[in-house]
């Protein structure tokens, strides 16, 4: 599957001037850039960056930014799930993981993460994946919201839609083990049958297992 990254970009008017959301951005125009401070919530704010820079050099990796002059205030990530996990058992070429997203503290609830998600979706080749989200409450930043999970899976869930991504059933373990986690969806227009069912058989892993145990009864 080729990878083409077509480059969008808005720019909003905010009560913090203007932010332009753009992307995806390569490696080497991320580098021209600083990184706010405060964009810390996965790790120190230095080695997200770094992270960030390896993500855009990825064939299918995508880095959308929110930016105010030359600072990074906000980014999402896609890129494929991480081998590791469950999702790349079937190494699936158009499964896309939506990795990370955050907006530095001063600048959130101003629809910099619900733009950024908007506009990761411009681009025509994103009809051509299925996109996850995995959304577990132990990544959100319930310490600096004071936020309930429920509260916060509210947020998650109005973000998440501005990108058309919406709760999907699966019997991960990992997701099923607290209410509010949730895994999120989106089936790109473009994406054939045959991947929107091994996709299915992926979410349902477990029932899977138990239908290869029951083999010849
Ligand atoms: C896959 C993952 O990355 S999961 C982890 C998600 N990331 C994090 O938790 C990192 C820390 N948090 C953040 O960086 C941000 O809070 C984000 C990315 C979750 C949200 O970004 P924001 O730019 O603030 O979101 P945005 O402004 O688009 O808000 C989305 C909705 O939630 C509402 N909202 C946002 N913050 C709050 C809040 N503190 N209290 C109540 N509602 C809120 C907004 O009003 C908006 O609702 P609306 O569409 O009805 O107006």
């Amino acid at each position: 599957m080729k990878h083409i990254k077509t480059y969008h970009s808005l720019s909003l008017n905010t009560s913090y001037g203007d932010v332009m959301i753009e992307g995806p951005i390569t490696a080497d125009e991320l580098k021209e850039y600083q990184f706010h401070e405060n964009l810390h919530a996965f790790r120190p704010s230095s080695k997200q960056f770094a992270a960030l820079i390896n993500i855009a050099k990825l064939e299918e990796g995508r880095i959308i930014i929110s930016r105010i002059n030359n600072v990074i205030v906000g980014y999402v990530t896609f890129l494929y799930p991480d081998p590791m996990e469950r999702w790349s058992l079937y190494k699936m070429e158009d499964l896309l993981e939506l990795g990370a997203i955050e907006v530095a503290y001063p600048y959130r609830g101003i629809k910099l993460g619900s733009y950024m998600l908007k506009l990761s979706m411009m681009d025509s080749m994103m009809e051509n994946y299925i996109i996850i989200s995995t959304e577990y409450y132990w990544h959100w930043d319930l310490n600096e919201t004071k936020l309930s999970v429920w509260n916060y899976r509210k947020i998650m869930e109005k973000m998440m839609s501005a990108g058309g991504l919406k709760p999907a059933p699966t019997d991960d373990p990992e997701i099923i083990s607290h209410p509010a986690n949730c895994l999120m969806v989106r089936i790109g227009k473009n994406v054939p049958t045959s991947s929107i069912e091994r996709f299915d058989r992926l979410r349902f892993l477990e029932k899977e297992k138990y239908r290869s145990f029951r083999k010849g009864l």
